[in-house]
């Protein structure tokens, strides 16, 4: 498996993939400011929401480094600003604001050290939440096989794989696993509209794979899981609350309800950094809403009259009840999942 990195620092540029150019393009930007890292986020250049917990890390610490303050007290203020910022970025994904927290927990266990210090020291930090992650995912892949057998058809939605994360995916990650043992696992993946994560990215990851998969469009799943020819459904999350209700891409929530309706495994790979024992309930995690132009042009092609009214919700959130198993690095967890995540912490 060709490792793609999404997120990577050169010690001076946070080199991003640019998502958006993707399938037809492999191109890296050179970002050297914090508005451009908040601009990548906002845009999807870099998404997934440990992907974007990894940029926003390096996005903090890049500002960081380049504040002129030399006094703990005005570098530390700064560095809120800088934070806060990026933290408006996006409001769903819960490891955009667990890799802030973790930086900034890092920055006041070293307030006594010199600011110079503290500058590579969150680098380094940085560079820990990508090196964990990667980790992470690899665990997730281990303990997601367990679930796979020869021959079986899984079905995904989005894109949770290697570049949604530091290495791996979260949801891909066992299907990689499996074609490194040789077992024959095949994917549907949906193109998931409005921004087709499915069609440009998941297909364009697992064809590097040379895995096999067939792209089917959002309203295809159904008949495909009424045809029989899906043996588990397997997504990535954005944000998971105390109880299991789980935030996903929009489209997750109505594929949930199809399995159910179908008696068909609904797997979701998580790690702990998207699982947000703060948040009790589905109902308090907040639903990123995005543009019209995201549903009404797609991709430049203006399919709807100027004017429409739009609804364009980027993520839904899928009951606990729906969800067959949680799969995390520290294991798969099962209902009732107010104990079991609790478990984990
Ligand atoms: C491994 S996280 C993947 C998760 O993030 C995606 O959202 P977006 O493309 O808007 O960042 C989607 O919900 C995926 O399941």
């Amino acid at each position: 498996m060709r490792n793609i990195e999404s997120v990577t620092y050169n010690g001076e540029k946070i080199i991003l993939l640019d998502q958006t150019k993707l399938p037809l393009e492999e191109v890296y930007l050179e970002i050297d400011s914090v508005k451009d890292v908040w601009d990548a986020i906002v845009q999807l250049k870099v998404r997934g929401a440990p992907a974007i917990g990894i940029a926003a890390a390096y996005g903090v610490a890049l500002g960081a480094s380049q504040l002129k303050e030399d006094d703990y007290e005005s570098f530390a203020a700064k560095y809120e600003e800088i934070s806060a910022y990026l933290a408006s970025s996006r409001p769903t994904a819960v490891n955009l604001f667990w890799a802030l927290n973790r930086m900034k927990n890092t920055l006041v266990a070293n307030k006594e050290q010199p600011v110079a210090e503290i500058k590579q020291i969150l680098l380094n930090e940085a560079d820990a939440i990508k090196k964990d992650d990667a980790e992470i995912c690899k665990s997730i892949g281990e303990h997601g096989l367990t679930l796979l057998k020869d021959g079986m058809t899984l079905l995904t939605h989005c894109n949770a794989g290697g570049i949604a994360t530091a290495k791996y995916g979260t949801a891909l990650a066992p299907i990689y696993l499996a074609k490194e043992k040789n077992m024959d696992i095949r994917v549907f993946a949906d193109e998931t509209r409005p921004l087709l994560q499915g069609a440009r990215l998941t297909t364009w990851e697992l064809m590097q794979a040379d895995i096999d998969v067939t792209l089917i469009t959002d309203s295809m799943a159904a008949i495909v899981m009424q045809q029989g020819k899906v043996d588990a459904v397997i997504v990535g999350c954005d944000r998971i609350a105390a109880n299991g209700d789980t935030a996903n891409k929009i489209g997750t929530y109505g594929l949930a309800v199809l399995a159910q309706k179908h008696n068909i495994p609904f797997y979701v790979a998580s790690p702990l950094s998207t699982i947000d024992m703060e948040t009790e309930t589905g109902a308090d995690i907040p639903i990123e809403e995005r543009s019209a132009e995201e549903i009404t042009c797609g991709f430049g092609n203006q399919t709807a009259p100027n004017g429409v009214k739009v609804f364009n919700p980027a993520f839904d959130v899928t009951p606990n009840d729906l969800i067959t198993a949680i799969i995390t690095e520290k294991g798969i967890i099962s209902a009732p999942y107010s104990e079991s995540l609790k478990n984990l912490f």
